[in-house]
């Protein structure tokens, strides 16, 4: 028997405030395998991340993690990570107590996170800013530390929304890199990206428009 998909939605649709922006998608990712998420800006690339992630519960249809579906077992959720495009930190924290809580609410012991939180902040170059509030850093910067807070966690399936968008080209590199790096490792990656590089190095393009018509 084939393995299940780490990550798939059967005949899923979302709405959006009345509008219906993804209409009956079906779509497997297959363990380590990595994905990107095309179309065009309002295409409901997020609104699809999210409800993946679940986050937002789908209009009709289902999500599945392992082929088990999400509703039934939320408790699967602790295996997924969303990146999010407003990056979702707290700004309060700083860059480290925000990779930190992440950790040890996916019940990593206080020392052993501060490790792992430093070690993922140094891989994304914002090592530098480990002590600073959130509200001191870029929007790169801040993006950085988005994606050190998922990678750290080493889920099964990684779902990031546009990681690179506020990267100039050499840290645009790093994150690109990293991202792989965890995809190498075995895990599953769905990236919504606009850029043509990012979805060069995936596997696959899911292009959510034309999905949205199949
Ligand atoms: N909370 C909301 N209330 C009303 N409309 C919303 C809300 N969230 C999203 N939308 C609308 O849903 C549509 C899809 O948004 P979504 O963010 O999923 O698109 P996207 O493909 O990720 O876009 P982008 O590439 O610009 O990030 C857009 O038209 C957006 O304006």
């Amino acid at each position: 028997m084939l393995p299940a998909p780490a990550i798939s939605c059967r005949s899923l649709s979302c709405v959006v405030a009345g509008r219906k922006l993804i209409d009956d998608l079906t779509l497997d990712v297959g363990e380590g395998e990595r994905v990107a998420l095309m179309g065009p800006s309002g295409s409901g690339k997020t609104t699809l991340l999210t409800t993946l992630a679940g986050l937002a519960p789908p209009a009709e249809g289902r999500v599945l993690v392992g082929g088990v579906p999400l509703d039934e077992r939320p408790e699967l959720r602790a295996g997924l990570a969303l990146v999010f495009q407003s990056y979702g930190l707290l700004s309060l924290l700083t860059a480290a107590e925000n990779v930190e809580v992440a950790l040890r609410a996916a019940g990593r012991p206080p020392r052993e996170a501060m490790s792992l939180a430093a070690a993922a902040l140094e891989r994304l170059r914002v090592a530098r800013f480990a002590d600073h509030l959130v509200e001191e850093l870029s929007g790169g910067q801040q993006q950085r530390v988005a994606v050190a807070r998922a990678l750290a966690l080493r889920p099964r399936v990684l779902l990031a929304d546009e990681p690179t968008a506020e990267q100039d080209a050499v840290h645009r590199a790093v994150v690109l890199d990293e991202l792989l790096a965890a995809g190498a490792e075995g895990t599953t990656l769905v990236i919504a990206t606009h850029d043509p590089e990012v979805a060069e190095r995936c596997d696959r393009i899911v292009e959510v428009r034309t999905a949205v018509r199949r």
